[in-house]
């Protein structure tokens, strides 16, 4: 099927990729000039395992007619990109939106990279010369409930407008108007299309993995046609037929749930915010442990163990972050606010969200009393291993905090090989032991691999004072301290 993407970050390049791969012809549009440029020249802007190889396999080369056939020739599935939306539109029968939906300060969703596409598709369905085909338009990125509705009008509204220029240049689009260009039926000119949500449920760091291995699919919307294309898209995922070592009898289809427009919004809000609600609930949890003398890592095995509660997501540590749980938690909250419904609940997710990360700085406190004039070192700074995103990392709630309190911030992490912006006066390492190298103490904030093949002996004799908090409770307490380090975990 012809598929237009627009928006290729996280989650639009590796819907493209991953699409490209079941056999679908998809056409990637983004308004960063830059980003095109470089994904046209082969190179992958962001950090995520397996994406390059599945974007070069399937990238668009020109036939070579000097090569032999069967090397030169395009896979069935291919991905292009582009920054002209007006080409993506005239593409693709089914437009996917992946732009971004960053949160205000009030903790409203911005939504004016969705508007503007939603606007650009209208103008694009009247300019390109592709009127009497259907089109689903679906809606993947993270929006408030109702917005499918408020995309539909969005597009309309483009569509008006560029007729009414249309109009005004003489353009075909509506010729035979001209005689009376203040009235024109917009209905007559605009494509069928429908607006479906698809919402995205991808993991950072496992997005592949995550993209052919779904819990389940979910699409609202209450248009017969749009679901069945949608389904026919999905087909090779939902019965595992792009895997030739998958056994039908092994693996059940993937659910495919069909819902209203507004449940599938609200769905995709509902499963961020529990799984936050899962993560601050086992720190709560943590820092009782600790009071007591607990182990949080024994609690969370012993009631993951049940069932009805399920082992994930009960890693207690530094907090959540990143680019979607913050943002989605405080945008349910707003949603509650606007509809009148308290929300006590995601409203403590979030605060004891805020002091968990504040918790690490308490227990430098605790054990280097004044830290002004200490030097710091932090293990990671992503907001997750196996990606390079710092979008809201609780690294950077530290960093902010002990720079405050007069302390040198050191940093290692895999990823981040420059200071930008947000990480103004820290000082970055390359590897951990040049990290150790006369800190006063050492915090684990992300849980990359490569720290655990470290030679903690020589990390700790590189010190001013061995002393580490595992943000992750990553490292074992006993390894640490035959190191001679002291050894400070979370609820532990
Ligand atoms: N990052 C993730 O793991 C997940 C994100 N989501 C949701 O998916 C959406 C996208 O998130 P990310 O991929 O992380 O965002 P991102 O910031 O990585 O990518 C957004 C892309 O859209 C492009 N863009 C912005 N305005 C545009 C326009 N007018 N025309 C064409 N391109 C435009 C940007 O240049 C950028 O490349 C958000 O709503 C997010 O909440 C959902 C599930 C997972
Ligand atoms: O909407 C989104 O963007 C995505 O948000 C999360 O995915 P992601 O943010 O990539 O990463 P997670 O693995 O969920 O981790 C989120 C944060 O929680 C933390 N975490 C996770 C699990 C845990 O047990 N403990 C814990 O502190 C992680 O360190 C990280 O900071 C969801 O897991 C995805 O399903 C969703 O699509």
């Amino acid at each position: 099927m012809n598929v237009t993407v627009i928006g290729t970050g996280y989650v639009g390049l590796v819907t493209g990729a991953c699409l490209a791969q079941i056999g679908h012809q998809v056409i990637c549009v983004d308004n960063n000039r830059d980003k095109v440029a470089a994904l046209q020249a082969g190179k992958i802007p962001i950090y995520e395992p397996g994406l390059e190889s599945i974007v070069f396999r399937h990238s668009y080369r020109p036939i070579d007619p000097k090569a032999d056939h069967e090397a030169a020739s395009t896979p069935p599935g291919f991905i292009q990109f582009t920054t002209d939306l007006n080409r993506g539109i005239e593409f693709g029968d089914i437009i996917f939106i992946t732009v971004g939906t960053p949160a205000l300060p009030s903790g409203d969703p911005n939504l004016q990279y969705v508007e503007a596409v939603a606007r650009g598709i209208g103008q694009g369905l009247i300019r390109t010369q592709t009127r009497s085909r259907y089109r689903v338009i679906v809606n993947k990125s993270t929006v408030p409930i109702g917005s499918g509705d408020w995309v539909r009008m969005m597009i309309l509204d483009g569509a008006a407008q560029a007729a009414k220029e249309e109009l005004w240049v003489g353009s075909s689009v509506l010729a035979g108007s001209h005689s009376n260009p203040r009235r024109f039926d917009l209905q007559s000119v605009l494509p069928h299309f429908d607006v479906v949500s698809n919402p995205e449920f991808l993991r950072e760091g496992s997005a592949i993995w995550d993209t052919f291995h779904p819990d389940r699919i979910v699409i609202g919307s209450d248009s017969p046609t749009a679901i069945a294309i949608m389904r026919q898209l999905y087909e090779p995922i939902i019965n595992h037929s792009w895997d030739p070592e998958a056994t039908p009898e092994a693996q059940p289809p993937v659910p495919f749930l069909v819902t209203d427009l507004a449940s599938a919004e609200m769905v995709k809000y509902a499963a961020n915010a529990f799984l936050a609600t899962k993560i601050s609930f086992i720190n709560e949890v943590a820092t009782i442990c600790e009071r007591v003398g607990a182990d949080v890592t024994e609690v969370a095995r012993g009631i993951g163990l049940d069932s009805r509660i399920g082992p994930k997501f009960l890693n207690a540590g530094i907090g959540w972050g990143g680019s979607c749980f913050p943002k989605d938690v405080s945008a349910l909250v707003r949603t509650g606010a606007d509809y009148h419904c308290a929300t006590p609940i995601l409203e403590a997710v979030i605060e004891t969200n805020r002091q968990q990360r504040l918790r690490i700085v308490e227990k430098l406190q605790q054990e280097l009393k004044v830290l002004k004039g200490k030097t710091i070192g932090l293990l990671g700074l992503t907001f997750k291993p196996n990606t390079d995103d710092m979008r809201d990392a609780p690294s950077l709630t530290v960093i902010e905090q002990l720079l405050k309190l007069g302390a040198k911030v050191k940093a290692y992490d895999p990823m981040i090989q420059s200071n930008q912006g947000s990480l103004a006066g820290v000082q970055l390492e390359s590897d951990a032991l040049s990290l150790a190298q006369g800190c006063d103490a050492l915090v684990l904030v992300t849980e990359w691999p490569e720290f655990a093949s470290v030679d903690f002996d020589r990390l700790a004799a590189g010190m001013r004072r061995a002393l580490i908090v595992d943000g992750r409770n990553f490292f074992s307490p006993q390894q640490m301290r035959q190191a001679g380090f002291t050894y400070l975990g979370m609820g532990r």
